[in-house]
């Protein structure tokens, strides 16, 4: 688990407070409070804006979302991360049930730990080492 605080101020609004990354991980569970900031990147380059929802709980999948945190207002921030990580020689592939014609794999199996390494070798972390496992390749 992961408590951010950022003390955002005048001087910092339109910084850059957490640059783009992926959380290392299966997946991430975040909490949010009522200061936004953060942003995700879709699929067109583009980057847009989360606006917390109280109550709500947002979820990113390993190294698919791309995201960063942008200081848009000067008042203190924070959020709590609760990340899910899986055992080093864990394989990560889908449940067969969800894969059909309809539904192609994107992705070869792999072992989570090999995954890190892939990203370690190749200097391709926050994400992109994902392409080199596409599986149509
Ligand atoms: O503060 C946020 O909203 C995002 C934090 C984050 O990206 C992280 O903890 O990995
Ligand atoms: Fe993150």
């Amino acid at each position: 688990m992961r408590l951010n605080v950022y003390h955002f101020n005048e001087e910092s609004i339109g910084l850059e407070a957490a640059e783009l990354h992926t959380d290392s991980g299966l997946l991430t569970v975040l909490l949010e409070g009522e200061i936004g900031g953060l942003e995700i990147l879709d699929q067109t380059g583009k980057f847009v804006a989360v606006h917390p929802q109280p109550g709500t709980f947002l979820v990113f999948m390993g190294d698919v979302g791309k995201h960063r945190v942008v200081c848009t207002q000067a008042a203190p921030r924070v959020s709590i991360a609760f990340g899910v990580l899986s055992q080093r020689d864990g394989m990560v592939e889908p449940q067969a049930p969800l894969v059909d014609e309809q539904h192609p794999r994107l992705y070869r199996s792999f072992l989570y730990d090999d995954y890190r390494k892939l990203g370690d070798t190749t200097n391709l972390q926050d994400g992109n080492a994902l392409s080199l496992l596409r599986a149509d390749e």
